[in-house]
């Protein structure tokens, strides 16, 4: 533990502070770093140098407190409320800048005085692996968000992630587990939209060996897969009523069967689902089970889409063209960003990313011109401005083109439009129309339901 040498802290408070895991600083009233433990000279590696520094200036590289430069100041809190505060602050580490969840304890002495704030420090984890793809942004949108996101991931309680297709429901599906005391467990993804109502139980639950035809061997489902760890249900509107039952008994009890067998088994997951359709709708349309839903819903977090963070387009744009193009530094015009942020962006980050990869494509060098980055959005804008081909092939119950048509009957006919263009290829499919394939596979289901495409199609 390194600690001022002129003012020295009590040995057992610092020899204390040593043996935890987690980096910890301690502070005076006056926001001095008075010491900081080995975990954070293990972390952060400079802590010589920040003894004797105020809080801000470390961390913040500013001046003044937190609070008075617009942001929140847990030293400034636990003043006043003389009780531990939990607060998400972006930091600058020798690593770069970093989201860190602080807890502070305000320390007294024998005569109720106030002397130290033992800070805890905990970086966020962004992404579900190193060298994948990492939770960006820093506007007020996204930051709110992540703050609920810290605030629930080290509990076990229930997470409900709703927004629109592409905000990032799998990513913050991915940085709650791996905050949370489940990381070195498994995260299991269940693609509720893809499973077919009669393989859902056995896929979810696992089955016995002769359950049905086909079944030659036992099989663990996937919620066995989870022991231990996050359970993820991907647009979780799409279970089927009559399997909402039985996973609501797994939510209450911990308990299920496979499929073929009576033995009641137990398991510890911890649940987080997400939807990009409004359940509380589907619970009132009857589509859904009310139980279920709040059983869900223990904590909803909604995503807010791009265009209500369009302050994040930049440090998004420099993410993702980094992960869209390794290895070709590419930078976009101020120009070429100027229309980027000016762009609706339905299909959000993930049509954001679909951009740039067409963009680098399309650019020689390792700089996106304005030029190419208004070709590279044309794809993105055509199947919504295109009038249908005069050679397009009748499909049955096409929809009729405006004026007079709503918005779903346009998008309708973009989406058979665009499907005829694509023939077979559904991957390109969802990637021109910036939504992923799992929320294509949905609309598509939806017009085969409605008569407006033949079924195989
Ligand atoms: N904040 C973000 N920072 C960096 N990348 C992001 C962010 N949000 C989303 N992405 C990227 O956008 C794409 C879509 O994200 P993701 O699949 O998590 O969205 P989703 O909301 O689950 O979509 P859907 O509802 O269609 O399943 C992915 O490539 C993801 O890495």
């Amino acid at each position: 533990m390194s600690c001022e040498p002129d003012a020295p802290l009590p040995y057992e408070m610092l020899s204390y502070l040593d043996s935890l895991p987690e980096p910890h600083i301690v502070c005076d009233s006056g926001y001095r770093i008075r010491a900081a433990n080995a975990a954070y000279q293990r972390i952060y590696g400079h802590s010589a140098g920040i003894i004797g520094q105020r809080c801000h200036q470390a961390s913040h590289r500013s001046d003044i407190p937190c609070d008075q430069a617009g942001e929140t100041c847990p030293l400034a809190q636990a003043l006043q409320s003389g009780q531990r505060e939990r607060v998400l602050h972006l930091h600058h580490t020798p690593q770069g800048e970093e989201y860190v969840q602080i807890e502070l304890a305000p320390i007294h002495d024998a005569q109720g005085e106030l002397r130290y704030f033992i800070e805890k420090m905990e970086p966020l984890r962004m992404h579900a692996h190193d060298g994948g793809p990492r939770l960006t942004g820093t506007s007020p949108a996204f930051r709110r968000m992540l703050e609920m996101v810290s605030r629930v991931a080290p509990s076990d309680a229930a997470v409900l992630l709703h927004g629109e297709s592409g905000t990032g429901k799998e990513l913050v599906a991915h940085a709650l587990h791996e905050s949370s005391h489940r990381r070195s467990h498994a995260f299991v993804v269940v693609e509720c939209a893809s499973l077919a109502e009669t393989l859902f139980e056995s896929e979810l639950f696992g089955h016995e060996k002769g359950a049905f035809t086909g079944a030659t061997h036992s099989k663990p489902g996937l919620v066995e897969a989870a022991s231990g760890g996050t359970l993820f249900l991907d647009e979780v509107g799409d279970i089927p009523l009559g399997m909402q039952v039985k996973l609501l008994r797994l939510l209450e009890t911990g308990t299920y069967r496979r499929v073929g067998s009576t033995e009641l088994r137990h398991v510890d997951v911890r649940l987080i689902s997400a939807s990009h359709r409004s359940l509380p709708d589907m619970v009132a349309a009857g589509k859904f089970r009310q139980d279920l839903y709040y059983r869900l819903s223990t904590f909803p977090i909604r995503l807010p889409p791009l265009r209500e963070r369009r302050e994040d387009i930049p440090l998004l744009a420099a993410h993702l063209l980094q992960r869209v193009a390794p290895g070709r530094d590419m930078q976009l015009t101020p120009d070429a960003l100027q229309r980027l942020q000016g762009w609706p962006f339905p299909g959000n980050v993930r049509e954001l990313r679909n951009v740039l990869e067409r963009a680098c494509l399309l650019a020689d060098g390792d700089t996106v011109e304005d030029g190419v980055l208004a070709q590279a959005l044309q794809p993105e804008a055509a199947p919504w401005n295109q009038p249908a081909p005069a050679s397009s092939i009748a499909l049955p119950g096409a929809v009729p083109s405006a004026p007079g048509a709503t918005l779903q009957q346009l998008e309708r006919q973009a989406l058979l439009q665009a499907l005829q263009r694509h023939a077979g290829n559904r991957a390109q499919l969802a990637r021109e129309l910036g939504i992923s394939e799992r929320t294509l596979y949905r609309r598509l289901r939806q017009l085969q339901q409605d008569g407006a495409l033949a079924p195989g199609c």
